[in-house]
């Protein structure tokens, strides 16, 4: 049995989030684009006797906001894949979190997908793709694209999925995570029906956003940019709405909320543009992150 073995997952942003009015189950129906980019947690699954959780946290990660039990994601992830299989998935399991919590960056979903992977291989159980990709939308809307990476479209709940072409544009992004705790994404939903009541039941369609990646136009991106669910964290969360006006007039093509919030993140024109950015923020008092996309979803790193 390989004695370690540690996946790679990325965060996502939104680039388009179309939101419908609820569905008879409660979920709302999604046009999203999503795109994978460069902050990642890491899942190290060792062989051990007894399931355990461990944690290991980036300074501007509020590791106190994730949960060491049953209630972890991964723990999920474990359990689905010992009902798929009908056998123990036990293991030594450590998150090595880079992607800031309660986000709006999917850094659960990332988990998810990460433990799926590393434990199917730790663990020889030769999950098929399909069944992969079925288990982690019983996990959660967002963990199917995490196993994808790249840009995708997503409909459903979010969780069918659709690879994009990548185009040949790198997109540079400054990531603001909030200092001042983080929004709940079904508290966020529920704000959005409460602000939009007569919301259509069909998603506003992401076309703009699908032919700027296309052609790969950055500047025809920053202007399709669109999140439904801006405004209502932003109602929840007024210094979002300040801190894109700042972001915007320091250089940022666009700024925007991911997903659901309350992390902030800003589009820029290249790499430099980028760096001057996270250094106006910076010094604002403000952590920023400077990183780059799209990249891969889930991937082994070490213990193929
Ligand atoms: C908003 C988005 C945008 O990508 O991401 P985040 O900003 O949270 O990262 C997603 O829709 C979040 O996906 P995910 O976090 O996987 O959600 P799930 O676990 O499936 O659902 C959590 C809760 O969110 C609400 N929910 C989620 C997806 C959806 N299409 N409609 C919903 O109403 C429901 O209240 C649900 O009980
Ligand atoms: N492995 C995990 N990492 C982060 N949060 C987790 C994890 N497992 C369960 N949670 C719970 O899920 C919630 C949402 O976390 P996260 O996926 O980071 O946010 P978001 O859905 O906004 O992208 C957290 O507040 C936490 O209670």
């Amino acid at each position: 049995m390989t004695d370690r073995v540690t996946v790679r997952a990325p965060a996502k942003i939104n680039l388009h989030l179309g939101v419908g009015g609820p569905r008879d189950d409660g979920f709302h129906p999604l046009e999203t684009v999503y795109t994978s980019v460069g902050l990642y947690d890491d899942v190290v699954a060792t062989p051990a006797t007894a399931w355990s959780l461990s944690l290991d946290a980036a300074a501007y990660v509020d590791a106190d906001g994730v949960p060491l039990d049953d209630s972890n994601i991964v723990a999920a992830a474990a359990r689905a894949l010992a009902d798929l299989h009908g056998r123990d998935v036990v293991a030594a399991v450590r998150i090595v979190k880079g992607i800031p919590v309660a986000g709006g960056l999917a850094g659960g979903s990332a988990d998810a997908a990460a433990a799926l992977v590393a434990l199917d291989r730790l663990l020889d159980l030769q999950t098929s793709d399909d069944d992969l990709l079925r288990i982690a939308a019983d996990l959660g809307s967002d963990v199917p694209f995490a196993l994808h990476g790249g840009h995708a479209l997503g409909t459903g709940r979010g969780e069918v999925v659709e690879p994009l072409p990548a185009g040949d544009a790198v997109l540079w992004w400054v990531v603001v995570p909030s200092t001042s705790g983080g929004l709940s994404t079904p508290a966020v939903y529920r704000h959005y029906d409460g602000l939009a009541p007569a919301a259509s039941p069909v998603p506003a369609p992401a076309t703009a956003v699908v032919e700027a990646l296309a052609a790969g136009d950055v500047h025809a991106l920053a202007e399709a940019l669109h999140n439904d669910l801006q405004a209502p964290a932003v109602d929840l969360r007024p210094d979002l709405g300040e801190l894109i006006a700042l972001g915007e007039a320091s250089g940022a093509l666009r700024g925007l909320v991911s997903g659901s919030g309350p992390t902030v993140v800003f589009l820029c024109a290249g790499p430099d543009e980028a760096r001057a950015l996270a250094g106006v923020l910076q010094e604002d008092g403000r952590s920023a992150l400077v990183a780059n996309g799209p990249v891969a979803g889930a991937h082994v790193v070490h213990g193929i």
